[in-house]
């Protein structure tokens, strides 16, 4: 599929987007100095061994190491630095402390040299190409259905009764509990059109909104709420479907895994918590060190971005992709350099 073209033109953002740039990108958030780079490390070579057309753009907060930025860098990964987005007024005993970084994330929108972007938890991967979700009609956010099963949702007035929109008929929502609840997305995965001004309603609406304890996933639900479409679950196995809906889940057909599940991220695997011993939690674990491993997937400069990088040198973008998808279709050619040593 041929990325999509653009004009040449310097986006608000002061970064110059060059003429035939492709719009579309993935793109992951990561914050801190510790392992989190690992699962981006391993999504990058997933994607690639998946052969995606388009880069992936790691938005980074300012204490993530610059050794770890190198690391991104040197698999292919474009890295931006993103400031921290904090909910109101240090309200965050009430959004479950381990999630309120997440609130960040909401700066992606403002990455308008893409006009349409693919987000991913670092804690997924990706097995089969998915590039086809760029193509969906604009002017909606596509995202999979969450599961209410686990206890992460013990707060819920849904866990309570054991109601969970997975399998709306076998607990019924409660007429005396209101209105059912609108359809709720799991946000480690979603499809939407970077836009300012879209992102400075986002972060005005925010600063009115109390915070929750699925931080910026409640947020991003409520938001989006009227022009959400949800996507077949194979865009987004949310590890805990195997165990609370086993009859939902196809897991050949699954393209896109989320470890999720507490004990599943597998760069910290180690079979002890719940659950984490099943046949099929260990063979997607298994397949998601066989990716990371492979030296064969990971970033190498070609002949042709080698000249990309010549007639480009200060361009802070990957364009392997684009230029591969290009000579593919026989639009250009590049011609290495002849070396001047
Ligand atoms: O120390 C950290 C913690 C998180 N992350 C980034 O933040 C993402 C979200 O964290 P988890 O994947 O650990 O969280 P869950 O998948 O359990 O959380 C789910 O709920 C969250 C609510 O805030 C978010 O919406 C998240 O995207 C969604 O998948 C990570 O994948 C990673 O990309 C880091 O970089 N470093
Ligand atoms: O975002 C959360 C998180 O991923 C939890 O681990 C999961 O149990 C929830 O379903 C989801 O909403
Ligand atoms: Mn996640």
């Amino acid at each position: 599929m041929a990325p999509d073209l653009a004009p040449a033109t310097v986006t608000p953002s002061g970064f110059t987007k060059p003429a035939r740039f492709p719009s579309r990108a993935y793109v992951t958030f990561l914050a801190g100095n510790a392992d989190y780079v690992k699962g981006v490390v391993g999504l990058a070579k997933g994607l690639r061994k998946a052969k995606t057309a388009y880069p992936l753009v790691v938005a980074v907060l300012p204490d993530v190491p610059e050794e770890h930025r190198r690391i991104l860098e040197s698999q292919g990964c474009i890295v931006r630095e993103i400031e921290p987005v904090y909910p109101p007024d240090n309200q965050t005993q009430f959004a479950m402390a381990y999630y309120v970084i997440n609130y960040s994330k909401l700066r992606i929108w403002e990455f308008v040299e893409y006009s349409k972007m693919i987000y991913l938890d670092g804690d997924i991967q990706v097995y089969d190409n998915i590039d086809h979700l760029f193509d969906l009609p604009d002017g909606h956010f596509y995202a999979v259905m969450d599961c209410f099963c686990e206890k992460t949702w013990s707060h819920t007035p849904q866990y309570k009764i054991g109601y969970c929109q997975q399998c709306p008929d076998k607990v019924k929502w409660a007429a005396e509990l209101g209105q059912s609840p609108s359809l709720y997305f799991n946000a480690g995965m979603f499809v939407f059109e970077p836009s300012l001004s879209t992102y400075h309603d986002l972060l005005k609406t925010l600063k009115i909104t109390p915070p929750t304890p699925f931080a910026e996933q409640d947020f991003l639900n409520m938001y989006f709420r009227d022009i959400y479409k949800p996507i077949p679950l194979v865009y987004n196995l949310v590890l805990a479907m195997l165990w609370r809906h086993p009859e939902n889940v196809e897991l050949d057909k699954v393209k896109v895994v989320h470890y999720c599940a507490a004990g599943s991220k597998p760069w910290r695997y180690t079979g002890k918590e719940e659950n984490m011993q099943r046949e099929d939690i260990k063979m997607l674990v298994k397949k998601w060190w066989d990716i990371y491993n492979d030296k064969s997937l990971d970033y190498k400069r070609t002949p042709t971005t080698e000249a990309a990088a010549v007639a480009l040198p200060s361009e802070p973008v990957n364009l392997q992709p684009f230029i591969a998808a290009l000579s593919e279709a026989g639009a250009v050619q590049f011609v290495t350099a002849p070396s001047a040593a």
